[in-house]
């Protein structure tokens, strides 16, 4: 029988037990939101063989309990969440499911719905109930206020309550969602967004120059560029592979990026101003048309908030205190990418949005709806050859991580990240650090 309405106060014995299964950095953090929050039997595991260094790294903290594998986690468990690589989520769950106690309630953590739910639905036995989650924001950021995705898939509504009321501790904000809309949404926000970051690592490392050496990439909102595309070389290679490799949905709108990014290359090689411009202004009217009668508060007011947040010394243009000019092709690409699938960002941005979606949208926000930052990009774009080989490595860069999504390799997914991170990995500490206080006052001042 579920006992949904527990707090951490509720006496120990009639307390639920808590497992997770996989202790990285997700698993880590669930289990010191939720041990902090008072919780008092919280059973976790990794693989077997960090069974003694996890325990002696627990040994002290009050409530969590280090088992030996999934298996005694499952076992003893009435609510249990796996934090594992999406890639082996059949493989993990085929494992230990079969283990779970009668009428527990299971979740995943995994960034891409679909091979998880056909994992709970292949392995588990029929006398357990699914709820899953979903956290949008990585290890290092703060959950409180960040959107959580609930699940209520294979369950009555006292699971549904008693998993919100153990996450509560997390003090993030739920989001309610099937497991299909989960990968839309998530297609459309965490998919694309990376792709236009990792194209611009693998484009700066191509040219093997780092953009805070560089005028073109310091200050404002280049300073948000460089910062986040650090962040996501920073974390872990299959969080971002997993995410776009085993989402359908998400193939689709990383080919259509690197499309929109070679159309509007071409356009920029013809020096066909006309094009450009027709084609700018569709998008723009398309993905921001409605936000003149919003009273939404743009996210981004000012670039001049984001230049404390840079790693190299910003550099103007020798006529005066202008930022040298850039064809931001990553963003003039972005919009127009949204625009030709036909979404709305703005819905995502209320109900599901990631800190760096909101951060990539808040930036193309701020150059579209000016109409002379926009003309800037386009002239730029157009007549002024100077970041030329950037864009040429931009596009092939683009290509290169649609057609390795499309086709669908792990491994060839983890070399060219690997790669390009293993270009970045001196800065990666200290733009970590920078990058969390430059989102931390981007989302608190929108
Ligand atoms: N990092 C992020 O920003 C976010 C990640 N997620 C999702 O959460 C999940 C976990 O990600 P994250 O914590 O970052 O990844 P990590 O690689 O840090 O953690 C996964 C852990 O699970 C372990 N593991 C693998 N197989 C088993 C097993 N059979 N039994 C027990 N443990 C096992 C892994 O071991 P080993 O390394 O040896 O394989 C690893 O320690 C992923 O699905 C990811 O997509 C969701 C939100 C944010
Ligand atoms: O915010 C982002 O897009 C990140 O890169 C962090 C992240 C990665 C994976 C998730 O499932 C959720 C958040």
């Amino acid at each position: 029988m579920i006992r949904p309405h527990v707090t951490p106060e509720t006496p120990i014995d009639e307390q639920p037990t808590i497992g997770l299964i996989g202790m990285g950095a997700m698993g880590k953090m669930y289990a010191e939101y939720l041990s902090a929050a008072g919780w008092k039997k919280i059973n976790v595991c990794d693989l077997p063989e960090r069974f003694d260094s996890l325990k002696a790294a627990y040994k002290d903290v009050t409530g969590i309990t280090v088992l030996r594998d999934g298996h005694h986690v499952s076992r003893t468990s009435d609510f249990i969440v796996y934090s594992v690589e999406a890639e082996f989520i059949d493989r993990v769950v085929a494992e230990y499911g079969p283990s779970t106690k009668v009428g527990a309630i299971v979740a995943g953590q995994t960034s891409v719905k679909a091979p998880e739910r056909a994992a709970f639905e292949q392995h588990l036995p029929e006398d357990v109930h699914i709820v899953s989650c979903h956290s949008l924001h990585g290890p290092t950021v703060p959950a409180k206020g960040q959107p959580l995705v609930l699940i209520k898939h294979r369950a009555p509504d006292e699971a549904l309550i008693l998993v919100e009321n153990i996450l509560r501790s997390l003090q993030s904000r739920y989001v309610y969602m099937s497991y299909e809309e989960h990968d839309e949404v998530t297609a459309n926000t965490q998919a694309v967004t990376h792709a236009a970051f990792l194209s611009m690592g693998t484009a700066w490392a191509s040219a093997a120059s780092y953009p805070w050496e560089h005028g073109y990439y310091v200050g404002g909102i280049e300073t948000v560029k460089v910062n986040i595309m650090l962040r996501i070389f920073s974390n872990k290679w299959h969080v971002y592979a997993g995410l776009a490799i085993l989402n359908p949905s998400a193939r689709t709108q990383i080919k259509q990026y690197a499309q929109s990014t070679t159309d509007i290359f071409k356009l920029m090689l013809a020096a066909d101003e006309k094009g450009l411009r027709k084609r700018m202004y569709e998008a723009r009217d398309a993905v921001f048309g409605d936000a003149k009668s919003s009273i939404r508060r743009p996210i981004l007011l000012s670039e001049n908030v984001l230049d404390q947040f840079g790693l190299g010394k910003k550099e103007t243009h020798a006529s005066g205190n202008r930022p040298l000019a850039n064809s931001h092709l990553s963003l003039l690409a972005m919009v127009d990418c949204w625009a030709r699938l036909g979404l709305n960002p703005f819905k995502h941005l209320e109900l599901a949005a990631t800190p760096i979606f909101r951060m990539w949208f808040g930036v193309a926000e701020y150059l579209f709806r000016s109409e002379a930052r926009l003309d800037a990009a386009i002239q730029a774009a157009l007549y002024d050859v100077s970041h030329r080989y950037d864009d040429v490595e931009f596009v092939v860069a683009s290509r290169g991580w649609s057609q390795c999504v499309s086709f669908g390799s792990f491994e060839l997914y983890q070399s060219r990240f690997q790669e390009t991170a293993a270009f970045f990995e001196s800065r990666f500490e200290e733009a970590g650090r920078v990058g969390s206080e430059m989102l931390k006052v981007i989302m608190d001042s929108s």
